[in-house]
């Protein structure tokens, strides 16, 4: 197991993915919080037949898939159904983030979560990286990227802390709002020195 655990976080489309390409190209384990949030509605499993039994049949598709579309405008238009959903999704996703952190074995390990402070998944990291842009960074990117519109963009930001609530909980930031991805990438490298220094240090006690 890792002994040293970064937290990665930042809202929606703020280049968490993007950053944490960077790291896992350094051979740091990265484990995903979204990833992981997908899987535990994969086809098949107990949590498809609860959300249908609560949602109705059409959240899941005549291939036995999660209607996510469907599911997405649903929550962020209700807060009592995203308050139900994540109660039923949040501890599995939190169980199965401290298994994977658990078997990780390069020098330290990132999780890396959209909530991380919202579901105080802090407790499980040593140190907090925050991205950080502004709303209409995140607006145009996630519009370029998802068919999403601004305005399903806007509900999911309005869902999540502020971007000052995040920058108080940081030990460091990585702004990403007007750098190019070869400033961004020198930028994490300097990050990973830093973490083998502290992992190193960890490894030592
Ligand atoms: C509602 C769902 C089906 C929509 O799926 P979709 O493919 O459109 O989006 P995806 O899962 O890729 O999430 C995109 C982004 O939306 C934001 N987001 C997702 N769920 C939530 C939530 N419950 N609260 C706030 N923001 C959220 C995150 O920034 C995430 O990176 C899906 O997001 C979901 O199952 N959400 C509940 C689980 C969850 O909280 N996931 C976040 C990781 S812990
Ligand atoms: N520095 C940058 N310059 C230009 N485009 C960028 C930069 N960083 C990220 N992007 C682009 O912005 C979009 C959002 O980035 P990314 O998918 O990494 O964000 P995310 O935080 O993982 O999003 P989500 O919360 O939706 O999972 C992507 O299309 C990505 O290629």
């Amino acid at each position: 197991m890792s002994d040293y655990v970064i937290g990665l976080t930042g809202g929606i489309g703020s280049g968490k993915t993007t950053v944490t390409n960077i790291f896992s190209k350094m051979g740091i384990d990265i484990i995903d919080a979204d990833i992981i949030a997908r899987d535990v509605v994969q086809k098949g499993r107990l949590t498809l037949g609860l959300i249908s039994e609560h949602f109705g049949d059409h959240f899941i598709l005549p291939n036995g898939e999660l209607n996510r579309a469907l599911l997405r405008q649903q929550i962020f238009s209700n807060n009592d159904d995203k308050s139900w959903l994540n109660n039923l999704l949040h501890p599995l996703i939190r169980e199965e983030i401290t298994l994977q952190a658990s078997s990780s074995k390069s020098p330290y390990c990132i999780i890396v979560a959209p909530l991380l402070i919202e579901n105080g998944l802090t407790s499980l990291v040593n140190r907090v990286l925050v991205i950080d842009v502004n709303e209409s960074t995140q607006l145009s990117r996630t519009t370029a990227r998802d068919s999403n519109s601004e305005q399903q963009v806007q509900a999911i930001i309005n869902s999540q802390v502020s971007r000052q609530v995040r920058q108080a909980h940081a030990d460091d930031i990585l702004l990403n709002d007007s750098c190019s991805i070869e400033d961004l990438t020198q930028s994490v490298s300097q990050l990973h020195r830093q973490y083998l220094l502290f992992s190193a240090r960890v490894n030592k006690q």
